[in-house]
């Protein structure tokens, strides 16, 4: 078993990554655990029926548990279904002592993570990630839910008490999210690490190269480059914007797919993509983005899929995105891997690029 230390201004908690340690939360989270009344898991009805019974029994040595199970998907990050959670946690009888464990993918951790922060004004909660992607949610205190109107719009900074990620749980999860959650790794590559990137590039030409055995070895990076960038600025006031690159446009794809029409990740291929044509296009790179591009199609990710939209709707949702100010869109881009920075971008440069995708142009 490995273990990564999360440490912001308020707080610090561990990260486990192991193999079957679903099996030891109760050694693993002694600490955590023994000073709580009851414990709720939160899950979804997909990962309910493959881990939920696994983890109830490995609490169950060190308190009480219940179980809340939601839809597995997206759109369980709504109003609709936090409100049931809600009624879960007091019918349950949670109380200022009692704990949320979040056992599913990003959509639990975010829709759980928030359920802590808000049910009684804040109770402690454990992230257990189920999916790949879940190395970059579970990690960083960011949780929240979906509005119609926008991805991500109603939510709260929220750290978890705990980590622990069964890396076994992986064994289960479709080629798709798997996918998914590698657009994240591939995100933190080209904003943080060019040399992490250069082996990905080198390294990863197929699914299956994603999920040999190297992945406890991208995994752990991926997590120490999320974990050094929350540690720098835990709410976002500065360089922790620059997790936002590929999401600007990524999460106005995802919003106009009716959420879930596209996986997270692949909308954030697709933006990151978007990002490197419009840093080209503003003169600040020289991206070869149809190389780059390559890659990623190679990969399986739908790098065009903005085009099936209108361009005009992409662009009003993002003015909704939480970085746009006065209405102004603002872009994480990158001169080169490495060197992101944060700039508004005015609305006929986006309509150009949107249009000149959908023509199959490529800058
Ligand atoms: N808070 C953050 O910092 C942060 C970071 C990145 C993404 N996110 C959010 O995360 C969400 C996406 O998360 P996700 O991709 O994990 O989606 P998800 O949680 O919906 O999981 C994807 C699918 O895989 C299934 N699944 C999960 N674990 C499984 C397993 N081990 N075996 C088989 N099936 C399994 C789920 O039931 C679901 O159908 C988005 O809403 C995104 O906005 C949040
Ligand atoms: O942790 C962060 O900060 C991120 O931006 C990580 C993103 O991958 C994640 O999708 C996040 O939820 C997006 O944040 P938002 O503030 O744009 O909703
Ligand atoms: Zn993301």
């Amino acid at each position: 078993m490995e273990e990564l230390v999360v440490t912001t201004d308020h707080t610090s908690y561990p990260v486990f990554i192991g193999e079957g340690i679903r099996h030891q939360c109760s050694s693993l989270l002694y600490d955590i655990l023994k000073e709580r009344s009851k414990v709720l898991i939160i899950t979804d009805e997909t990962v309910a029926e493959l881990y939920a019974d696994d983890v109830v029994r490995s609490v169950s040595n060190a308190l009480s548990a219940g179980v809340c199970k939601v839809p597995s998907g997206e759109t369980s990050k709504s109003m609709d279904v936090y409100h049931k959670v809600m009624t879960a946690c007091i019918q349950e009888g949670l109380d200022r002592q009692s704990i949320i464990i979040a056992l599913g993918g990003g959509v639990i951790g975010d829709l759980a993570g928030f359920a802590a922060a808000t049910y009684m004004r804040g109770i402690p909660f454990i992230q257990m990630p189920t999916t790949l992607l879940a190395q970059d949610s579970s990690v960083g205190g960011k949780t929240g839910i979906n509005h119609e109107l926008g991805k991500n719009l109603i939510g709260a900074f929220h750290q978890p008490a705990a980590v622990l990620y069964d890396t076994e749980t992986l064994h289960t999860l479709p080629d798709k999210e798997w996918r998914s959650g590698f657009a994240e790794m591939i995100k933190h590559a080209y904003i943080k690490d060019p040399e992490f990137l250069t082996w990905l590039k080198e390294n990863v030409h197929s699914l299956e190269d994603i999920k040999d055995s190297q992945l406890l070895r991208f995994l752990k990076r991926s997590i120490a480059i999320k974990a050094e960038i929350v540690k720098e600025d835990e709410k976002e006031s500065g360089v922790r914007a620059f997790l936002n690159f590929g999401h600007t446009l990524g999460h106005a794809v995802e919003k106009e797919s009716g959420y879930g029409g596209m996986t997270h990740g692949e909308a954030v291929a697709a933006g990151m993509i978007f990002a490197m044509k419009v840093s080209n296009r503003l003169g600040y790179s020289k991206w070869d983005v149809t190389q780059e591009a390559e890659w990623l199609k190679a990969l399986g990710y739908p790098i065009e899929a903005p085009s099936q939209y209108s361009s005009h709707q992409l662009i009003e949702v993002m003015k909704n995105d939480k970085k746009a100010s006065k209405g102004n869109i603002t872009f994480v881009l990158l001169e080169k891997p490495g060197s992101p920075f944060l700039e508004t971008v005015d609305e006929r440069t986006l309509a150009h690029i949107l249009e000149e995708t959908k023509e199959g142009g490529v800058i």
